[in-house]
């Protein structure tokens, strides 16, 4: 899915209106029936809504829901702020349905906000993606007292007072629990920083034009189910093991050959040909046993890896490198060495991103279209700090076109970047992920998947992708609290069979 910005929004609207064609009103008619559905579907009881709507167009969504649910017989309050100063054809139209059913009672002042029951759900229609500047005056009274209330709160298209995709540095805004936004996600949903006033977030298709989502230009997409299986290859029946390449994976240390063991254990199971592992010399016999399908060599150090002495290093479709190394003089030696030998692009993860920030001058010794998989402590140390999230996004794209690499911000919706500016978030994965050795999971199935010929870009998309299905596959018979990083490789072959690989 596409992530656009509020004006391209704007243009879809109006695409929509004028190629369908429908009219804006049967427009808004439609998304407030989609979000209606949502709702009803969403809540088996529901004792009383309380819709607050400004007079913009989300505002004529709250008055439209609002005669949606009483059509529905549910119990309904409409409350009106006198804030904004136009007043759009369809939310006047709107508001005289409405008012032919229910009354419609005014805010202009503090004395006019109504208790708000615990036990009601209260729907959020002020300001939507028309949002311009910081909600004040009685906008922002209203909002303090919905975020002080106890009752389930449901915003419409976007929480009032959150922007689409850029920075507010007002914190006037809703504290949703629950975001229903039409027809494709905002930007803002994505960031962390927006987790409180978001809350749970759901997509309704409102039927905007296809040909408009087509033709729109953005560098923002949602990896969805859609993307990944255009993205995906089929095996073919007269493929071999050297069709699927041979990967290259430096690990562990003494008191980390675990993270070494899932790194290989990941690849193993993400469709790699061959696979050769790289260890010190101490974690010979765990490897052998724990993954008998993996060639082991070992370092000339027991207990961690020093030069990396490995003649032919062209054989290798994939290099990945990092899980429990440590950064001891000796490895950041070998890892030097590599970083100057490697032709083809590399896979970086932990440790490895840890001795590149120890080294920043090492950085321009990357190969093109590398890939570096940091979480955001460590991608903070490798690029610097930033005063919030829409600014760690430019930075990030800064980053990989500086030194055209590949970056994987990891985290909830982790940021897949490229050296042209486009970044992939997520949408699988799960909070059980949370767990040490997870991102040496990731670093398997991302280098199994360089090594198998996909593009760079594409790898990490894709292993990403695929390594939150796992995870999710796993959540699903573990729960979060129990979830080790092991059962997301045992989930990925589940994973794998549902698109069909
Ligand atoms: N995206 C879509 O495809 C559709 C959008 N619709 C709705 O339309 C919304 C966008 O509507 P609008 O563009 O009319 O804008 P909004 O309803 O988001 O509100 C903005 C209005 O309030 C004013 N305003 C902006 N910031 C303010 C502030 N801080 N304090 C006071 N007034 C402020 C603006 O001048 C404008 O009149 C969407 O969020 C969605 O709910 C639907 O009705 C139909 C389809
Ligand atoms: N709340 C979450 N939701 C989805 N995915 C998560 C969540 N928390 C962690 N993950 C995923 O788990 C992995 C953790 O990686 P990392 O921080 O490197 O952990 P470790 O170093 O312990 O292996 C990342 O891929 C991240 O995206
Ligand atoms: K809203």
């Amino acid at each position: 899915m596409k992530i656009l910005s509020a004006s391209h929004i704007r243009d879809l609207d109006k695409y929509t209106i004028q190629n369908e064609p429908i009219s804006s009103l049967e427009l808004m008619e439609r998304a407030s029936l989609s979000f209606v559905e949502w709702l009803i579907n969403k809540f088996d009881k529901i004792n009383k809504t309380i819709v607050f709507c400004a007079i913009g167009n989300n505002g004529g969504d709250g008055l439209a829901i609002s005669r949606l649910l009483l059509e529905r017989e549910y119990q309904v309050q409409t409350f009106i702020l006198h804030d904004a100063k136009s007043n759009p054809t369809d939310v006047e139209i709107n508001l005289k349905r409405l008012k032919k059913i229910i009354l419609v009672q005014d805010i202009y002042n503090e004395t006019d906000i109504p208790d708000i029951d615990s036990d009601s759900i209260v729907i959020d229609a002020i300001f939507g993606s028309g949002l311009s500047r910081p909600i004040t005056g009685i906008a922002a009274q209203v909002v303090h007292s919905i975020n002080q209330s106890k009752a389930t709160v449901v915003a419409v298209d976007i929480p009032s007072g959150l922007y689409v995709d850029t920075y507010n540095p007002n914190t006037t805004i809703i504290e949703a629990d629950f975001t229903v936004s039409f027809q494709l996600p905002k930007l803002s949903f994505l960031l962390p920083q927006n987790a409180r006033y978001v809350g749970e977030w759901h997509i309704t298709d409102i039927g905007l034009h296809a040909d408009a989502i087509e033709k729109a230009r953005t560098s923002y997409y949602y990896t969805d189910a859609s993307i990944v299986k255009s993205l995906v290859k089929k095996r073919d029946k007269f493929s071999h093991k050297g069709t699927f390449g041979h990967a290259l994976l430096v690990g562990g240390s003494y008191g980390k050959m675990g993270a070494a063991i899932l790194a290989t254990r990941s690849c193993l199971r993400s469709g790699i040909g061959l696979l050769s592992i790289h260890i010190p010399a101490c974690g010979y016999e765990i490897l052998q046993t724990s993954a008998p399908e993996a060639m082991a060599m070992v370092d000339k150090e027991e207990k961690l890896i020093s030069d990396i002495d490995i003649p032919d290093l062209t054989k290798y479709t994939a290099i990945g490198i990092g899980p429990g190394i440590g950064t001891a003089s000796q490895t950041a030696e070998g890892f030097k060495r590599l970083l100057e030998q490697a032709s083809k692009p590399l896979v970086i993860d932990a440790d490895g991103l840890n001795l590149l920030s120890e080294h920043k001058e090492w950085l321009t010794l990357l190969p093109e279209e590398s890939i570096l998989t940091p979480h955001p402590k460590e991608f903070e140390r490798l690029a610097g700090k930033t005063a919030n999230e829409y600014e760690r996004l430019d930075v990030l794209k800064k980053f990989c076109s500086d030194y055209k690499v590949n970056v994987v911000l990891k985290g909830a919706h982790t940021a897949v970047a490229n050296a042209v500016g486009d970044i992939y978030f997520n949408s699988t994965g799960n909070p059980g992920m949370a767990t040490g050795g997870s991102g040496d999971v990731l670093t398997g199935i991302i280098t199994s998947l360089v090594a198998q010929s996909y593009q760079p870009f594409k790898a990490a998309v894709l292993g990403v992708y695929f390594h939150g299905l796992a995870g999710d596959k796993a959540a699903a018979s573990k729960g979060y609290t129990a979830l080790i990083a092991s059962d997301i490789i045992d989930c990925l072959p589940q994973a794998f069979i549902e698109f069909g690989l």
